[in-house]
């Protein structure tokens, strides 16, 4: 998989150090990185730091749990307009560069987040937006017509229940919030589904309430960061996100750039935490704000 970095410290200032596993261990204990908005201030003054000696901003957020809260129907988040004014605020400054990298397919996304002029990697980076054009991984093209069948099959066999599948054509979420005492049939059907249509053709994971089947291809958020930051690496990239395919962005980051996981308790190779959604309207407040008063330093320096 791409983005097997190794974290690290990225020179925040905090006392955190980092493990063997690339996870850090923050003043607030294994795994658990530093809070982002504490009451001394340091780790918001460290990020500004590093954004007053950067070329530039990558700034590249999560969508779901991050830009919108969870919701049990997955049609209803919506981006709170506060985040679009800021991340529109963002997009419009000469050195900053705006994506939102999802699970979701883009054909959702796009006019779910409703902002034009910046970048969106769909299908956890498996179909990418950017300059008007699209590109989806050939791979996943490729596995189409198996998707097909295992959606199909799902649906049968969730057909009398409160779970369902969300058919995203190169990926598919299987969603039990609404039931989740089923969870672990949900698991044993989706396992035995992709074991009988296409064994090696799909690799699944966990996320909030939903096992995500993406076709097994050595490519992630983590991978669709990199493709989208490549021409800018002399600028900081930001990431912000709050679920398990998070991680391979954050991972991905090491010590170029600032991870932040929006979420309490989990395990994170971010460098910072914020609590929820919420904290994420506070953070781009800051961002569009002091953020790029910090940039505008290192132009004038
Ligand atoms: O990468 P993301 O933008 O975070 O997308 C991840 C998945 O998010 C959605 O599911 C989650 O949000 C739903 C709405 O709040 C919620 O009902 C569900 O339980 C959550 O897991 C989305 O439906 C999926 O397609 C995305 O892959």
């Amino acid at each position: 998989m791409a983005g097997e970095s190794t974290g690290g410290d990225a020179g925040t200032g905090s006392d955190g150090e980092t493990g063997s596993d690339g996870r850090r261990a923050g003043a607030d204990g294994p795994d658990r990185p530093p809070a982002l908005f504490d009451e001394t201030g340091e780790p918001l003054a460290a990020v500004a730091d590093r954004l007053a000696t950067a070329d530039g901003l990558f700034f590249c957020t999560d969508f779901d749990g991050t830009l919108s809260a969870i919701d049990e129907d997955p049609d209803a988040p919506e981006i709170a307009p506060d985040n679009r004014e800021a991340l529109r605020e963002l997009r419009d400054h000469d050195r900053v560069r705006v994506a939102v990298i999802s699970g979701r397919e883009l054909a959702d996304l796009r006019p779910r987040v409703g902002i034009e002029g910046i970048a969106y990697a769909g299908n956890h980076g498996l179909e990418v937006f950017r300059d008007g054009a699209t590109t989806v991984h050939p791979v996943a093209k490729k596995r189409q017509r198996d998707l097909e069948r295992i959606v199909a099959d799902l649906e049968d066999r969730l057909a009398d229940t409160d779970c369902f599948v969300e058919d995203k054509s190169v990926s598919a979420t299987i969603h039990y919030r609404a039931a989740p005492e089923r969870a672990e049939a949900v698991h044993t059907a989706v396992e035995e589904t992709v074991e009988r249509i296409a064994p090696s053709g799909f690799e699944r994971s966990v996320g909030k309430e939903i096992v995500e089947l993406t076709p097994a291809v050595a490519w992630d958020k983590g991978a669709a960061l990199s493709l989208l930051t490549a021409e800018q690496d002399d600028w900081l990239p930001v990431y912000v996100g709050d679920d398990t395919t998070d991680e391979a962005a954050f991972r991905e980051l090491g010590e170029r750039g600032v991870g932040i996981h929006v979420g309490a308790g989990e395990e994170t190779a971010a460098d910072y935490r914020i609590d929820n959604p919420p904290a994420v309207e506070r953070l781009l407040d800051w961002f569009h704000t002091e953020g790029l008063a910090a940039l505008d330093r290192s132009s004038s320096a």
